[in-house]
C-alpha cells in the first residue's frame, strides 16, 4: 500500500485530472504465510491474481515489487520500471550485535539461529556463517519484526528496501547490520518497483513520466541473467547492476543451497544514454553463460531436485 500510495502521488503530480481509485488485491503470496514461497507453487504467488485482474479491465495499473515478478513478461501486459530504486541491500536484524569480519558473520552464539525462507539469502548466510541455523521465517515485514522480538531468532534477513518504505529502520537504527552487495548479492530486481499494464499506447504514455531508464536497464540486465539461467525467482540465483562512469557492470552468483558451492561471474559494457534495454539484456545473457560454462546448470539441477524431495 505505501508503494502503491507513492505512485498515485506522482501520477496525480503528472496526470492531475486522471481519476485513480485503489483496488486491494490479496494474493496467494499474501494468504498463504505458513509455507516457504519456494513450496506455495513456483514463480508469480504475488502476481497471478492482480495479473489476472489487469487482463479482465478490472483494474488499469498494477504495482509490484518488481522482484517478486516472474523474469518471462506475460503476452498482452507491460512493465514500467520507475526509479529511484530503494537501497537494493539485504540487512540482518538481531537482538544481540552482529560483525561482518574477514568474510565471516559472527553473532554472539555459536549457533545463531537465523530467519529466513529465501534460498538465496540461506545460500549465502551459510557461506559467511557456516554454523548457523537457518530457520524458516515468512509474513510480512511487521510480522517478521515481531516474531523476532518474541525471541524465536537471534535475527532476521529482510530486504532493506521494505524496511525503509515502512520506515521501520530509524527505531531499529541499532539492531541493523546492512550487508554489502558484494557480501550477500541482491535478488535481480530488489528495490525497484514495477508498474504493470496492459500493453496499450494510452497506459504507456500515462507511465512515461515515471519510468526511469537506468534502473529500467540495470533490473533488466540483473533479471535476463536469471531469465537466461532458466531459474525461476525462487532459487539462489542473485545479481546485481550498476551503471556508473559510462559503463554497466552486472555481477551475478549462483550457489548451492549449503553456500559451499559458488560461481560468480562479472561483467562490463561501455554505457551512454543512447543504448537500449536490448544492450542490458545482451550482458545478463553474457554473464549468464560465462555462469554456465563454469557449472551453474549443474547447481541449479542440484537444487531444484533437493527442493522436489
Ligand atoms: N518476497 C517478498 C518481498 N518482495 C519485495 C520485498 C522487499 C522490497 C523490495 O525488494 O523491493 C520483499 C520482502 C523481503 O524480501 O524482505
Amino acid at each position: 500500500m505505501i508503494q502503491t500510495n507513492w505512485i498515485i502521488e506522482r501520477l496525480r503530480h503528472h496526470w492531475p485530472t486522471l481519476e485513480i481509485r485503489v483496488q486491494q488485491i490479496h494474493t496467494t503470496g499474501d494468504k498463504v504465510t505458513h509455507l516457504p514461497l519456494t513450496r506455495i507453487g513456483g514463480d508469480g504467488v504475488f502476481v497471478t491474481e492482480i495479473e489476472r485482474a489487469l487482463r479482465a479491465g478490472e483494474i488499469d495499473l498494477a504495482v509490484h515489487s518488481l522482484k517478486d515478478l516472474p523474469t518471462a513478461q506475460p503476452e498482452g501486459l507491460r512493465v514500467v520500471v520507475t526509479g529511484p530504486r530503494e537501497d537494493v541491500r539485504d540487512v540482518l536484524i538481531s537482538r544481540e550485535p552482529f560483525a561482518l569480519k574477514d568474510g565471516r558473520l559472527q553473532g554472539g552464539k555459536e549457533r545463531p539461529r537465523i530467519g529466513t525462507c529465501s534460498l538465496r539469502r540461506t545460500a549465502q548466510i551459510l557461506h559467511l556463517c557456516p554454523e548457523a541455523e537457518i530457520v524458516p521465517l515468512r509474513g510480512n515485514v511487521d510480522t517478521r519484526l515481531r516474531k523476532l522480538e518474541a525471541g524465536a531468532y537471534d535475527a532476521i534477513l529482510l530486504a532493506s528496501a521494505g524496511l525503509h518504505r515502512l520506515q521501520a529502520h530509524q527505531a531499529l537504527a541499532e539492531k541493523l547490520l546492512y550487508l554489502p552487495v558484494e557480501t550477500l548479492v541482491p535478488a535481480p530486481g530488489q528495490g525497484a518497483l514495477g508498474l504493470e499494464i496492459r500493453d496499450e499506447p494510452a497506459w504507456c504514455d500515462i507511465l512515461r513520466p515515471l519510468q526511469d531508464m537506468t534502473v529500467q536497464a540495470t533490473t533488466t540486465a540483473e533479471r535476463m541473467f536469471m531469465r537466461h539461467l532458466g531459474a525461476g525467482c525462487y532459487l539462489p540465483v542473485a545479481a546485481h547492476a550498476l551503471l556508473q562512469n559510462e559503463q554497466m557492470t552486472l555481477s551475478g552468483l549462483v550457489t548451492s543451497l549449503d553456500g559451499r558451492k559458488r560461481i560468480t561471474v562479472q561483467a562490463a559494457l561501455p554505457w551512454t544514454t543512447q543504448s537500449t534495454i536490448e544492450r542490458a539484456e545482451q550482458l545478463g545473457i553474457q554473464v549468464a553463460q560465462l555462469a554456465l560454462k563454469q557449472g551453474a546448470g549443474e547447481i541449479i539441477a542440484e537444487v531444484q531436485m533437493e527442493r522436489e524431495r
